[in-house]
């Protein structure tokens, strides 16, 4: 366990020194999140990183995108982040603070469509404050797609206000004039953060990790200004997404940081496995003709009847790519679909039909 023993009246000077850096990785769907982090797990060196996962959905699809060897520690929390994030995530904090071997820093990815304010005063309002160090929040920012209305997404927006760095990554896809204008909004969101370009979330890792950016203090108005929401929200918040509700075991208790971001920004998840392949040229006709405009990401480890490989789909905006790698697994399908208003019931149905 991290350092318990000391406490200090003046817990926000004090806090950087304290505990086991964390660095929030967050960023919309799509802009290098799990590139980023397998950048960090390929070139962390001596560094033991313990790396948790939240992902929007039921299938983890980017824990097995994620290149770890058994010398790494990759923990999930899965589910919706808004209803399981205190539960979920302090949970898997705990599993690795109360694991014995040493470990030097904690990244946690979180979902596309996170507000990242809930994650943060996990960290900054909990007692993982006396645990923890939060050492900086990291935005990552797709170069070629995003723009000033910020995909008319709220969490997209916040998660550029609240970063002390932003990865502006994709610049292969972008010319430089609109990274440059890009860079001019960025400053305007939020002043003073660091901003590092990438292509595939290449940066050198003492420029993201160990920077002691996150001043603790900016924060507690936030946290004084969410209670006093998440008391009125209360008695009138409806949950419209499926969701599971982890047992919690700790002596903690949650401060229900809660965000209604999935009402406002409209996104919806749908997740689809069989244990049947696809047939390769219904499933192209389902990406070309009829999968909605409306899907904004997708991605999946995709069988095929054609193919005895392992098919790594991603689909990005208007861009998706299929990559054939040896299955280390028995095949199946797996997949997640997000979007905004989507019809979920007619979408699994196409699918069901792309099987043989
Ligand atoms: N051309 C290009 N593609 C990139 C770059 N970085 C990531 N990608 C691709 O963008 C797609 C999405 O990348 P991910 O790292 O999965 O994005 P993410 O932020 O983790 O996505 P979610 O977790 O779904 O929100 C993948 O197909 C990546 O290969 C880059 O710098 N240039």
């Amino acid at each position: 366990m991290t350092n318990l023993a000391v406490q200090t009246p003046d817990l926000i000077s004090d806090f950087p020194k304290r505990g086991m850096p964390v660095t929030i990785i967050t960023g919309f769907l799509g802009s290098g999140k799990t590139t980023l982090l397998n950048q960090i797990l390929k070139n962390r060196q001596d560094l033991k990183v313990a790396v948790l996962v939240n992902e929007f959905g039921d299938i983890n699809i980017d824990s097995q995108l994620l290149i770890s060897t058994e010398d790494d520690m990759v923990e999930l929390s899965n589910g919706c982040i808004c209803c399981t994030i205190n539960e979920g995530l302090v949970d898997a904090v705990y599993r690795v603070l109360e694991r014995e071997d040493r470990i030097d820093c904690m990244v946690i990815e979180t979902t596309g469509v996170a507000d990242p304010l809930p994650i943060i005063l996990t960290f900054l309002g909990t007692e993982l404050r006396d645990l923890t160090s939060l050492d900086s929040v990291l935005t990552v920012v797709d170069s070629e797609t995003f723009t000033t209305d910020h995909f008319d997404s709220e969490a997209a927006l916040k998660q550029v206000a609240f970063a002390d760095i932003v990865l502006m990554n994709k610049t292969d896809l972008a010319p430089s004039e609109k990274v440059e204008e890009l860079e001019v909004y960025i400053r305007t969101v939020k002043e003073g953060a660091r901003i590092l370009h990438s292509e595939y979330g290449e940066v050198p890792l003492p420029l993201i990790l160990g920077v002691g950016l996150t001043q603790a203090e900016l924060f507690d108005s936030f946290e004084t200004e969410e209670k006093h929401e998440h008391h009125h929200e209360h008695h009138h918040h409806d949950h419209h997404h499926e969701h599971h509700h982890h047992e919690h075991h700790h002596e903690h208790h949650h401060h229900g940081h809660h965000s209604n971001h999935l009402d406002n920004d409209g996104f919806v998840s749908l997740s689809f496995q069989s244990d049947r392949p696809f047939d390769l040229h219904k499933f192209q006709e389902f990406l070309t003709e009829e999968m909605p405009f409306d899907v904004f990401r997708a991605k999946g480890i995709l069988w095929f009847e054609e193919s005895p490989m392992r098919h790594i789909f991603q689909l990005s905006g208007a861009r998706y790519e299929l990559n054939a790698y040896e299955w280390l697994t028995p095949p199946k399908n797996q997949l997640v679909v997000i979007g905004r208003n989507l019809d979920t019931a007619q979408i699994r149905e196409q699918l069901n039909s792309c099987l043989v």
